[in-house]
């Protein structure tokens, strides 16, 4: 620890909102002099260091926790505030205050610097990143503040060390000289912001057109409440257009797959090679490839969202809900990329710099809907909700698509908070990020992006969902039952009798023969729910000469209300994917974590599916 800092000599304080560029001021200022202490009682770090003066004088400077208040709301906010005050334990009392104020965001920081006035203690103000300020297109006249609010403005750029000089001249001045503390009217919060915004307009004699189209879009899409409501209308917008837009392409597809069956069967001789082909590999990967539309449309909106750079706002939005789910902004992104895979969600967790919050968002990113759950969904939702509107151009079957995805985040959230209770206990992280500048997106990027996972996709469906398939319709057909009907083959078979040890177990959730039977493949990637059923439901159909290409109707005629409502609420937990899994432990180092996943997602996509069921049977739908 550095003793040469003089106890006596007077203390000045740097006041600021968050990010005004304190620390910075901070260490520019007092080099490598500084003395790191943590304020009593809180985990708030007090760093005082050295300053000079040209007179060779010396003052010593304490770096405050940002606030935009004096009436404190968290912990660091409450040491600001009683620091300015003079009631800080350990703390002697302040003799000047430099406010900090960032000259981009002149009508944020500004009610603070009206409040800190009103306390009656010499201040000067650093009017701070005036370099970012003249980038962005800013002329600002530091004069007129100076003369409006009465006090010295000197620009500095924190991290470049301009304006030090003109700012410690001017801080000498203050303390030897403080203006005479004329009474300032207490303004109540409404007239400070009003004032505030009143000398913003003094202070900014020009911006550029896009520096202000910028700001006012900001001002809506960042709004605390209305910025909500717009992402949520955006996300559910996207829903919706993921069902009125797909109809037509898919039902190319369809009529695609069917003409291919038909064209295979009469070009094959009949016999196992033609059952495999028509019933296991276009019945099965034809069953998922449908979904392709969907996947497509989903990604176009996530494309747009991100390169017009809303996404990061998004992000932005979301910090502080993140932060009461015990996560921060950071975890965004990586949960975002989760609507797409789990896979590169969980690998972008890397960026998160707090082991215990980038834990936390492994464990819960298999919860937010990824792309794999759309085909499992899609297919439930087509056959057993109905077509119908519930208000202008609202359909139902988007809107319970919509309620899928919006029950996986609320339990992500939940999941979070519990998990941050417990098993990854912590503090808190902070949360810093950059806004890009708005932009039009670049279609031909955005074509290239689409281009590129519908061929993940496709490749996904002619690999393992083709391979997973293959197997279960051998494991279906053999051992042959001579003379059974189809419907007793798939039970005597051999998928038939592994699915019967496991019926018992799903039984009380409303499963039944051909779910329990379909859950097994599906652990190799969920969309292979789909492709089983349609492959057991091509078997079974055989003789039957009424197989309909669209599994939707089929399972229609099968399955209860009920029963289809657990089979989508176990979907929006079941930790169904292998690679998810390996992923896991690649990015945790061990077998801990993914097993305590598996054990959590399985044991609520059990109790959910179950609750489901048993309320939608209370409800008569059973
Ligand atoms: N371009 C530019 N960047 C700056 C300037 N001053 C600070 N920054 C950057 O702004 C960010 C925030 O600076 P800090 O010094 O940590 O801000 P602070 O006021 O201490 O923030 P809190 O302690 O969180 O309240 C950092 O990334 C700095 O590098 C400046 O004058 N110009
Ligand atoms: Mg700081």
């Amino acid at each position: 620890m550095d003793n040469s800092i003089s106890k006596k000599s007077a203390l000045v304080a740097l006041l600021g909102c968050p990010n005004a560029g304190k620390t910075s001021l901070f260490n520019a200022l007092t080099g490598a002099s500084q003395k790191i202490a943590n304020y009593p009682g809180v985990t708030v770090e007090r760093k005082i260091g050295q300053l000079k003066f040209a007179s060779g004088h010396m003052a010593r400077l304490v770096d405050l926790p940002g606030t935009y208040s004096l009436t404190p709301i968290s912990l660091d906010e409450e040491v600001t505030n009683r620091a300015v005050r003079g009631q800080q334990d350990g703390l002697d009392k302040i003799s000047a205050i430099i406010a900090v104020v960032d000259a981009n965001n002149l009508d944020n920081h500004l009610p603070l610097i009206l409040e800190a006035k009103s306390l009656g203690i010499p201040m000067i103000i650093a009017l701070n990143m005036v370099d970012m300020a003249a980038r962005d297109g800013l002329t600002l006249s530091p004069q007129a503040l100076e003369t409006a609010l009465g006090i010295k403005v000197v620009e500095t750029v924190a991290v470049r060390k301009r304006g030090l000089t003109d700012l410690t001249a001017a801080l000498e001045i203050c303390l030897n000289e403080p203006a005479e503390n004329l009474p300032v009217a207490m303004l109540d919060d409404k007239e400070r912001f009003a004032e505030a915004h009143r000398l913003a307009k003094l202070t900014i004699l020009k911006q550029s057109a896009s520096r202000l189209w910028t700001q006012t879009a900001d001002r809506i899409l960042l709004h605390p409440v209305g910025g909500i409501f717009i992402l949520l209308g955006l996300l559910f917008i996207m829903f919706q257009a993921v069902y009125s837009w797909s109809e037509a392409p898919i039902g190319w597809i369809e009529s695609g797959t069917e003409i291919l069956a038909a064209f295979v069967a009469n070009l094959l001789p009949a016999g196992f090679f033609s059952d495999l082909i028509t019933q296991g590999v276009i019945a099965g990967v034809g069953s998922v490839i449908v979904f392709l539309p969907q996947i497509l449309i989903l990604f176009l909106f996530i494309l747009l969202l991100e390169s017009t750079g809303y996404m990061t706002r998004a992000a932005f939005l979301m910090d502080r809900f993140m932060a009461s789910a015990g996560m921060s902004g950071h975890s965004f992104i990586p949960l975002l990329s989760s609507f797409a895979c789990a896979i590169p969600g969980i690998m972008a967790t890397r960026s998160i710099a707090d082991d215990k919050q980038r834990l936390t968002t492994i464990l819960v990113a298999p919860l937010m809907t990824c792309s794999a759950r759309l085909p499992v969904y899609t297919v439930i939702i087509g056959a057993f909700i109905p077509k119908m509107t519930i208000g202008p151009n609202i359909g139902l079957q988007g809107f319970v698509l919509f309620c899928l995805y919006l029950a996986g985040i609320i339990a992500a959230m939940i999941a979070s908070i519990f998990i941050r209770k417990t098993a990854a206990k912590g503090a808190e992280g902070t949360f810093l990020l950059e806004m890009p500048r708005y932009q039009m997106p670049r279609m031909r990027d955005i074509l290239i992006s689409l281009w590129q996972r519908g061929w993940v996709f496709l490749r996904r469906a002619g690999t393992i969902i083709m391979a997973a398939t293959i197997i279960l319709w051998l494991l279906l057909t053999f051992p042959k039952v001579d003379g059974a009907s189809s419907d007793l083959q798939s039970q005597k078979s051999y998928a038939g009798q592994i699915a019967s040890v496991i019926e018992p177990v799903v039984r009380p959730i409303g499963f039944n023969q051909e779910i329990a039977l379909a859950l097994i493949p599906a652990m190799a990637a969920r969309e292979v729910a789909v492709s089983a059923l349609a492959t057991v439901n091509a078997i079974d159909a055989e003789d039957e000469e009424k197989q309909s290409a669209d599994l939707g109707k089929t399972l229609a005629g099968k399955w209860s209300l009920a029963t289809a409502l657990a089979f989508l609420a176990w979907f929006v937990f079941a930790p169904q994917c292998i690679s998810t899994i390996a992923v896991a432990k690649r990015e945790t180092n061990g077998w801990k974590w993914p097993l305590f996943m598996l054990a959590y997602l399985f044991a609520l996509a059990y109790l959910a599916a179950g609750i489901t069921y048993w309320t939608a049977v209370a409800f008569g739908l059973g």
